[in-house]
């Protein structure tokens, strides 16, 4: 075990922030509460804000992305895993990504950021990898205020709604702000300020961390994101965070240099490189894994078997493709589930396609595409010879020449709205 030197933190350590940069890891995509602030669903890739990336990555291609991170911005001294989820919604990925990283780069910081529902049973293991900064984000300390602010909270199958499931996450976030520090690890507390429901009360949450042990708190401007349940109250007023600042400091240290970053976020906090780094990323995330043994197919939506050319939902049917000793070969055709099940056509559909690693597709929209992802198929959006991207997802090459279209679509929302009613 190598001692770190924590000082290289440029988001705790203000002094660090012109010569040590981050690179924030996006390997959590589920989420286990749903904040109302929170939009996870669109990556704009001229948008910087919390919770969106432009590609979500497993723990190799995380390793295999900061390798190449480092190697044209050797001053990054923290990985760090901000989402676009929460760590703990899937704590064995998070787990397997820490790990991965202490092995191949045991100098470097480790960094995450949870709401603090799930973290607890995960601090040994936090500690024995030596991570040595985790953020909470803690919004209120009063559980009337926090129903205000958390939608739902989900502990394993039960979903808890209302004042219930604050309670439950405060609970929750109260000890694991214990047992962090217990376990030697720097705390910072995250309070996303949101004018009329917890402005008022960022000093009783900047009490309560301090008086837990909390090492510092960032309170943050709430960015008002269309399509949520908070997207028409406005940002609070840099005055207005100026006064908040300034009470709650008399209770614990303040950040104040927070620069709201992506979840894909790289480079020094006042100079990222995001943009610059988003074909590395998904060109990672395009590279397939060692492939499951029991998906040994791949499935393609084509009009007439020659090219990828039909949008998931307006498929009536896949072709099933298999690699033999002699090529590529066509294994079979199936039927597609019929429209007019809602999300539960896709349900069907990753059933039918259990067999196939990726599905090779024109367009596929956010629903179909998590689904299908949650059943380890990965929707692979391209254009051209079915050969092609087959010849990609067997020999693990870059996929993201491919993703032109979907990359090019900017800000746009799908033309599919959220998704669910495609075809
Ligand atoms: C995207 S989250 C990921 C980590 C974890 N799920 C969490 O909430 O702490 C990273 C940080 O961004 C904050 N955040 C998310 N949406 C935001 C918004 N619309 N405005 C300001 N902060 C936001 C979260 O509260 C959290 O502190
Ligand atoms: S921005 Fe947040 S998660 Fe990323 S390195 Fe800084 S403190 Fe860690
Ligand atoms: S916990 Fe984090 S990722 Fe989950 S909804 Fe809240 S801000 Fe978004």
């Amino acid at each position: 075990m190598i001692t770190l030197d924590i000082s290289r933190h440029p988001c705790f350590n203000a002094t660090a922030k012109g010569h040590c940069g981050r690179v924030h890891l996006p390997v959590a995509k589920e989420c286990n509460i749903k904040c109302n602030y929170c939009n996870r669903k669109y990556d704009c890739v001229n948008e910087s804000r919390p919770g969106i990336s432009s590609a979500i990555l497993g723990p190799e291609q995380a390793v295999q992305y900061l390798q190449n991170v480092l190697r044209k911005l050797p001053n990054i001294t923290v990985a760090g895993i901000a989402g676009p989820g929460d760590a703990f919604a899937n704590p064995e990925k998070t787990l397997e990504t820490l790990s991965l990283v202490r092995q191949h780069f045991p100098s470097m910081l480790l960094c995450l950021a949870t709401n603090g529902l799930n973290v607890e049973p995960y601090v040994p293991a936090l500690a024995a990898l030596q991570v040595s900064h985790v953020t909470i984000t803690v919004n209120a300390v009063d559980p009337d205020i926090g129903a205000k602010i958390y939608r739902w909270v989900r502990d394993g199958k039960v979903v808890y709604r209302g004042r219930k499931g604050a309670e439950l996450l405060l609970k929750r976030q109260m000890s694991a702000i214990v047992a962090l520090k217990s376990a030697g690890i720097t705390v910072k507390v995250n309070t996303v300020v949101i004018p009329g429901i917890n402005d008022q009360h960022v000093c009783e949450v900047a009490a309560r961390v301090a008086e837990l042990g909390a090492d510092i708190q960032n309170c943050m401007i709430m960015h008002p994101n269309a399509g949520t349940p908070f997207e028409d109250i406005p940002e609070p007023s840099h005055e207005d965070m100026k006064i908040i600042r300034f009470q709650a400091e008399k209770m614990i240290p303040q950040m104040k240099h927070c620069a709201r970053c992506r979840a894909d976020a790289v480079g020094l906090l006042d100079q990222d490189c995001s943009e610059e780094f988003r074909d590395e990323l998904v060109s990672c995330a395009g590279k397939f894994q060692s492939a499951p043994s029991d998906k040994p197919y791949v499935a393609v939506a084509t009009l007439e078997g020659v090219l990828v050319n039909l949008h998931l939902g307006h498929a009536h049917e896949f072709h099933v493709w298999g690699k033999t000793d002699s090529g590529f070969q066509l294994i079979e055709k199936r039927p597609a589930p019929e429209p007019g099940l809602g999300a539960e056509r896709w349900t069907r559909l990753a059933e039918v396609l259990h067999d196939c690693r990726a599905v090779l597709v024109e367009n596929v929209g956010d629903t179909p595409r998590a689904v299908l992802s949650e059943h380890n198929i990965i929707p692979v959006e391209m254009t051209g010879l079915i050969e092609m991207g087959l010849e990609a997802v067997y020999n693990g090459s870059n996929l993201s020449a491919f993703k032109a279209r979907r990359k090019n679509k900017g800000c746009s929302r799908s033309a599919c709205g959220d998704g669910t009613g495609c075809g």
